[in-house]
């Protein structure tokens, strides 16, 4: 298992001033940018231009989520845009090798996503081709909403399938995370917290991501 690492997501803070937003969680690992197309989820948010001149001001690489149909014709150009890791959805991928080994050459982490209802299992033998692999704890499409217990049984079986395999793959945790829920994500494995509205309705973001990453930590012990 990897050590700690805490990924703010900006879906939740102010759109007009996003080069302010980033440069207020100099503590956090990455920046988490939620990209969604209004067909594989019903929200719509950055394209790779927007996502290009968050990656110039950024003071900590970002992790692109990858809400968007045709995930193989489409990612590649986040790559481009500077993200150090890239998160597509295996619900919207058609070859998730070829696509995980594409985003590798051209020089980023690949990570693929997994909606609440997508089991890990059938894909245990991709693992190794994986650089990360994000168990989704709501539904994707929103911040805000609310943490799904009943992705914490997948997390440990991920968990789990990783240690089988002895792989390097981060496991991370998307969706609700919050002072209340990111012990349980820790407990069950995950080593990679994105929090969205957590982070971006504390009164002093950067102090909140030291408070996760604490919990976290604490959760390990
Ligand atoms: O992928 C997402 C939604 O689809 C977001 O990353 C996630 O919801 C973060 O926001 P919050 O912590 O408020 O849930
Ligand atoms: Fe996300």
């Amino acid at each position: 298992m990897g050590h700690i690492q805490i990924t703010p997501s900006i879906l939740n803070s102010d759109f007009a001033r996003l080069g302010e937003e980033v440069a207020r969680i100099p503590g956090a690992d990455w920046v988490h940018v939620d990209v969604m197309d209004n067909h594989f989820v019903p929200n719509l948010t950055f394209g790779p231009a927007m996502v290009e001149a968050l990656a110039r001001v950024s003071p900590v690489p970002l992790d692109a989520h990858l809400m968007i149909d045709d995930a193989d014709r489409n990612a590649p150009a986040y790559v481009e845009a500077g993200c150090g890791s890239v998160t597509f959805h295996v619900e919207a991928a058609k070859a998730p090798v070829r696509l995980a080994r594409e985003i590798r050459a051209a020089g980023a982490r690949a990570s693929m996503a997994l909606k609440p209802a997508t089991p890990i299992e059938p894909y245990e033998d991709l693992l190794a081709e994986l650089d990360m692999v994000l168990i989704m704890t709501v539904e994707p499409g929103f911040g805000g909403q609310k943490f799904l217990d009943l992705c914490l049984p997948k997390i440990r079986r991920a968990r789990a399938l990783m240690d089988k395999h002895g792989v390097e793959t981060w496991l991370q945790v998307d969706g609700g995370v919050s002072l209340e829920t990111i012990e349980r994500c820790a407990e069950a494995g995950a080593d990679v917290f994105v929090a969205g509205s957590a982070v971006y309705s504390a009164e002093d973001p950067d102090a909140m991501v030291a408070a996760l990453r604490a919990k976290a930590d604490a959760a390990r012990s």
